[in-house]
């Protein structure tokens, strides 16, 4: 795992390049009881970077490289079973949990099919894991998930730290994480896009449904902060057709691959964690430019959902992302991983801004003038966390809006 504090020259300089800034947990993100004196300065440090740039990169957090990566060998072990195999794990209507295959659903564009293989962990009793035709996958997802829960139990306690509220206010209203998504719809995601190939000039199809790429993954073990290798002029975005006019990009104009549109996410915030071929672009909140969040190897990036938007009435802003499928041919060739914990507040929690208190706001009128308009629509009608995220999907859906 990376230490922050190094004297190495080199790593520093690469660091200080992160537009992310960088927490060191100090090894008791999982704790069942962290340290006192860690959640607090991470709270700390989470007010500036959540509130400056809605996101953070954690370090030294306590789920290890290698646990991570072991997860995306089974995830690659489950692509590379056969389709009729796959078939029996996939997640039933209605339901979060389960294997969601490419272009079994739309994409966050509300248009296009899906260009990636998920695999979602609703809850920790799950019965569906595929663990007859692959021994280990069920012990190793359910304890990985369980980590993530911790995880995002220490983010809540340092949360509530950086509001000035008390230390158990979101611990308690996320105490049914991973207990099914009747109770809560927190999830763990693991996630494969699929090697780009261009078959023949000019066009530009999804192609490889086999995996075949799992010793092509790049292990790179160095940070990598470089910024964008092409400015990216979002007028240059089109739509080309796959074939049968079934799969589809969103084509930037130099090559680069939109795998997963932008948006932001849903519930309070996103535990992420991406193999080392980056691809991740945020935009900084009031900036329209996207930004490569690049890869520092072990790292976790948490950014602000939607939920914790309307919470803290903008003051932690809700991060605009996407994924990139770089130009170079040699990196579309691999696959990229990533495992997401989306942490949402238990389904019967109404979600208000003025459940906390808005020290800010009440210094600041101009401030407040524009914060009370924004949130008229919630604050006219509180949604509890379910129907928000239900609201949530019908605009998507079916207003074909980014979210
Ligand atoms: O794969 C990634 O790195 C990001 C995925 C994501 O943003 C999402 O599924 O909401
Ligand atoms: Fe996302």
């Amino acid at each position: 795992m990376i230490k922050t504090k190094s004297s190495d020259d080199k790593l520093d300089t690469l660091l200080s390049r992160s537009v992310v800034p960088i927490i060191d947990l100090a090894h008791c993100g999982i704790e069942e009881v962290p340290v006192k004196s860690v959640v607090n300065r991470v709270g700390h440090q989470l007010k500036k970077a959540l509130s400056e740039k809605g996101m953070a990169l954690l370090v030294n957090h306590g789920i290890s490289d290698e646990k991570l990566k072991t997860a995306w060998d089974h995830l690659d072990d489950f692509v590379d079973l056969p389709p009729d195999i796959r078939q029996h794990y996939i997640r039933a209507d209605g339901d979060k949990h389960g294997y969601v295959s490419r272009g079994q659903q739309q994409r966050f564009d509300g248009k296009s099919p899906e260009l990636r293989h998920a695999f979602n962990i609703s809850t920790l009793n799950a019965q569906n894991l595929p663990e007859e035709p692959l021994p280990g996958f069920a012990d190793h997802i359910s304890t990985l998930a369980t980590d993530f829960k911790a995880l995002a139990s220490f983010i809540l306690q340092a949360l509530a730290v950086s509001l000035d509220i008390p230390h158990t206010f979101f611990l308690e209203k996320h105490s049914h994480m991973l207990s099914g998504d009747h109770d809560n719809m927190s999830s763990l995601r693991m996630l494969y896009y699929p090697p780009i190939v261009d078959d023949e000039p000019g066009q530009n199809d999804v192609i490889k449904g086999r995996c075949q790429y799992s010793y092509q993954r790049c292990l790179s073990n160095q940070p990598d902060f470089r910024p964008e290798h092409n400015p990216r002029d979002e007028d240059d975005l089109n739509e080309v057709d796959g074939p049968n006019g079934q799969l589809f990009e969103h084509k930037l104009g130099n090559g680069a691959v939109i795998q997963c549109p932008p948006h932001v996410d849903y519930g309070t915030f996103t535990l992420l964690s991406q193999d080392s071929e980056g691809g991740l672009e945020v935009k900084l909140p009031g900036s329209e430019k996207w930004n490569r969040v690049g890869h520092l190897p072990g790292s976790i990036l948490v950014n602000c959902g939607e939920i914790l938007n309307i919470w803290t009435q903008g003051r932690y802003p809700a991060l605009q992302h996407r994924v990139i499928i770089p130009e170079q041919e040699t990196i579309r060739a691999r696959g990229r991983h990533s495992i997401a914990f989306f942490c949402h507040p238990d389904n019967i929690t109404t979600i208000s801004p003025t459940d906390l208190p808005n020290p800010d706001a009440v210094q600041d009128k101009a401030c407040l003038k524009q914060r009370k308009k924004s949130f008229k629509a919630v604050k006219e009608r509180a949604y509890n966390a379910y129907q928000l995220i239900q609201k949530k999907f019908r605009d998507t859906y079916s207003s074909n809006n980014h979210s």
